[in-house]
């Protein structure tokens, strides 16, 4: 059992820019922004489009290294561990549902499902996967290859895929973007489920009713982030989200 005071994410301080095509001056994205979450906390990220929400969960999850400040997953800095290493932390802590991250088209969804687990040479079990997709209310056949899925069947996948890895940490963006609102309450109550077992889970959404079930809500506008809302409710979120012109 996971410690639930535990600290497994903090992020201090962090100012992303890129470079953009045609001018010379670096676009700022994300401002400075820290966070910390514990062991088994649910985390939403909420904010109008464009407040660099998903560049904010690519830099805390280790996908895209910050112009500055510190990202620490389980006392870790992931942009300080060499390439294989990064990758071996990324498998064995980190799980991502991202659309179309690192799916692969030309494989099976099952094979796309227990790759994690081949790849750590951890074992796979048929019986538990198939449980799952049930669950899921997976509808296509798992042999069929990914290419071949629409694009909520290819978001089970994915999600699939991380509820069979055992990470400590799950980012997702959007993870329930391309499903009605069955599929939407079902993966919702199985994200919840891992956190009760100290899993920390952070997750972008537009859903405001989905965002107000989670423990800690932050919300972002131009790259800053704006409120945290413990135990947020959906009336609170939505006033916030209301509230221009700062
Ligand atoms: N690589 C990049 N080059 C140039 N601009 C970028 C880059 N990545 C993000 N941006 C810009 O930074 C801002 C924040 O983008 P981001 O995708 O993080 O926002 P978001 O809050 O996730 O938006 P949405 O809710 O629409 O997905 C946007 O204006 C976007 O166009």
């Amino acid at each position: 059992m996971n410690d639930m005071n535990e600290q497994v994410i903090d992020v201090n301080h962090i100012v992303k820019r890129v470079a953009t095509n045609g001018s010379q001056k670096p676009l700022e994205i994300l401002h400075g922004i820290s966070l910390q979450a514990n062991a088994g906390e649910f985390l939403s990220i909420v904010g109008p489009s464009g407040a660099g929400k998903s560049t904010l969960l690519s830099v805390m999850s280790g996908l895209s290294k910050p112009t500055s400040g510190e990202v620490h997953l389980l006392g870790t800095d992931p942009y300080q561990l060499r390439a294989s290493k990064a990758a071996e932390f990324r498998r064995n802590q980190v799980g991502f549902i991202f659309q179309n991250y690192n799916l692969i088209p030309a494989l099976p969804a099952f094979d796309n499902i227990v790759l994690p687990l081949r790849l750590a040479h951890k074992k796979v079990d048929p019986q538990k996967v198939e449980t799952l997709l049930k669950k899921l209310n997976f509808a296509a056949n798992p042999n069929n290859f990914v290419s071949s899925l629409s694009g909520g069947e290819q978001q089970k996948v994915a999600i699939a895929r991380v509820l069979v890895a055992n990470s400590r940490i799950i980012f997702a963006d959007e993870p329930t973007g391309a499903l009605d609102s069955v599929s939407r309450q079902i993966i919702f109550g199985l994200l919840r489920h891992l956190t009760k077992q100290g899993i920390c889970i952070v997750m972008v959404t537009h859903d405001i009713e989905m965002a107000a079930a989670t423990d800690k809500a932050i919300t972002l506008r131009d790259g800053r982030l704006e409120k945290v809302l413990n135990q947020p409710t959906a009336k609170a979120l939505f006033q916030v989200l209301n509230e221009e012109g700062r």
